[in-house]
């Protein structure tokens, strides 16, 4: 498995446990919680709702009981006269109560004396029939009953009905002398619509927003009304709540629904899920950018560094500036690593191409000089010599003094030679034991024959004792061939061609006296 892939598998087991950690404490803990919180808001409103209903209803309530211990209304529902009405019942003192209807009506049930307003005129009938009980489905009405009367038993009824497809709030209250015992005249009964300015006002009271619609069709949640104004507990959360308003006196039913201002408690839906699900694969993605960046990228740099070395031969830093210390502190290891295995290889290298007692170039490095020399002189771009330089009569030196004494002579000859030989495009090398080979890119014999002849005298200047045919010091003899640069079929010769005929010049040379140059064009 990649490091890459790991990573991406970890980031991504350890989003899913926190996003499974999160979920679960938002459903088993948060969302109960808000659950409750929501409930009881929505029981606030209710229970508010039912408090301003009472408290609309309560002045025709009082009202009404006002009008029931007046001494002057029992003697009028006794014995009815104009004259009362006309000094006693006013319509406007109705209107300014907003109460929309009265009804007195003796203990037979009779109708004594009734006040419509305008706005229930289309409603009246009904309302009377329903008052006085003539469209109840469950035989009673609102009237006191003959039990009661009989019993002189002071009693009132009131409540909201739906009547005409309309609510009402209605009270009705027997009629008896104002202290409180006496024969019962009748009774009295107030209506009032429950219109859109009683809704206003309710709302007003409660804060509370509702509606109160016909009945089309019921609610499935829909409660009766007698569960609306009973102390009931809401248990669930609802956008809204809605009560069945049926009286035990109609069939016509409407529905109150009170509208809660938080409608549910917050979860989860679907578009959110996907958001959460596309932002946690932000997050992957850019810890996974981050986690590349920091770890996976400076672990490639190492690959590619050490397959560098081993495909080219070359040894490639890696990056030493990274956001975490410790990759830093690798990297800075590696790096002097490389360096010290670069110096040891280039150490290694030399030592290939270099003599170990004379430390110029060896028999190895002149042939790898060679190599680009003929390369050279086959496209005819210059032309090269090469002398062979032999040192004369070195074996009896080696009997004189001791080998280490020649060691040292063949050390100085060598100096001598790469000295002499700096202002030249050349090249020395020993090319074995007592014998030394010189390149140098010029093909003209003028210039090498001058060249030659500085090598012979330099070494003779060195004056190493070696007192042999007449000569006091240590001499080389110099056989050399010059390449010209213009050759015909130059690419069928090797160096090993220039080497023999080199080799034939020193031979001369030694033949013919030692210390001495002798030089020939390549044929
Ligand atoms: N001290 C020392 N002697 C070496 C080394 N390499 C070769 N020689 C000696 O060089 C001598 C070469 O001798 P010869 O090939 O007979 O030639 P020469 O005595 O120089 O005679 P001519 O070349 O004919 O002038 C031998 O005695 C080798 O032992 C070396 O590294 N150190």
């Amino acid at each position: 498995m990649t490091l890459k892939r790991f990573s991406l598998l970890l980031l991504s087991s350890l989003l899913m446990s926190i996003a499974c950690l999160v979920m679960a404490i938002y459903y088993f803990f948060y969302l109960p919680g808000i659950n409750a919180e929501v409930v009881d808001q929505q029981q606030q409103e209710y229970v508010l709702l039912k408090a301003a209903f009472s408290a609309s209803a309560k002045s025709l309530t009082t009202l009404s009981y006002d009008y029931a211990v007046w001494d002057s209304l029992v003697e009028f529902v006794v014995q009815p006269s104009d004259e009362f009405i006309e000094n006693n019942l006013f319509a406007n003192a109705f209107e300014v109560a907003n109460v929309d209807a009265v009804f007195i009506h003796n203990v037979d049930k009779q109708l004594v004396w009734q006040y419509l307003d305008e706005s229930i005129h289309d409603r009246s009938s009904a309302l009377t029939e329903f008052i006085e009980g003539k469209t109840a489905t469950k035989a009673t009405s609102l009237l006191p009953a003959a039990a009661d009367i009989s019993a002189q038993k002071a009693s009132t009824r009131h409540g909201y009905y739906v009547i005409a497809e309309q609510l009402f709030y209605i009270t009705n209250t027997t009629i008896l002398p104002s202290k409180g015992h006496g024969v019962i005249a009748g009774s009295i009964t107030m209506a009032k619509l429950v219109d859109k300015e009683m809704i206003d006002e309710i709302t007003g009271y409660s804060m509370v927003h509702f509606s109160i619609d016909k009945m089309i069709n019921t609610p499935a949640d829909a409660q009766p009304m007698n569960d609306f104004f009973s102390p009931d507990q809401l248990k669930v959360v609802n956008s809204s709540h809605s009560w069945v308003l049926r009286n035990d006196f109609d069939d016509q039913t409407m529905v109150i629904t009170v509208l809660h201002r938080k409608a549910s408690s917050p979860k989860l839906d679907a578009v959110s899920i996907i958001l959460l699900l596309l932002i946690a694969s932000l997050i992957v993605s850019l810890s996974m950018m981050m986690l590349s960046r920091l770890l996976i990228l400076p672990l490639i740099h190492f690959n590619n560094s050490i397959n560098d070395s081993s495909n080219e031969n070359l040894m490639a830093k890696v990056p030493s500036q990274h956001f975490i210390d410790e990759i830093d502190n690798v990297s800075n290891s590696f790096n002097q690593l490389l360096m010290r295995f670069a110096e040891q290889q280039n150490y290694l290298e030399t030592l290939t191409v270099q003599d170990a007692l004379t430390e110029i170039t060896n028999r190895r490095g002149l042939e790898a000089f060679a190599d680009n020399v003929m390369a050279n002189w086959h496209q005819q771009a210059t032309g090269f010599s090469v002398m062979m330089i032999d040192i004369d009569h070195f074996k009896l030196y080696n009997d004189r003094h001791d080998h280490l004494a020649g060691d040292k002579a063949l050390v100085d000859v060598a100096c001598c030679l790469m000295e002499t030989m700096v202002p030249y495009n050349a090249l020395v090398a020993r090319y074995g034991g007592e014998e030394f080979c010189v390149i140098v890119q010029d093909g003209k014999v003028e210039s090498i024959s001058n060249v030659a002849e500085q090598l012979r005298s330099a070494v003779e200047s060195l004056h190493i004792k070696h007192d042999v045919d007449g000569t006091l010091w240590l001499t080389v003899s110099i056989g050399g061939v010059v390449v010209p640069k213009l050759f015909e079929h130059a690419e069928q010769y090797l160096f090993h061609d220039v080497l023999k005929q080199a080799d034939k010049q020193l031979y001369i040379a030694k033949k013919t006296g030692r210390n001495k140059v002798v030089l020939s064009v390549f044929q």
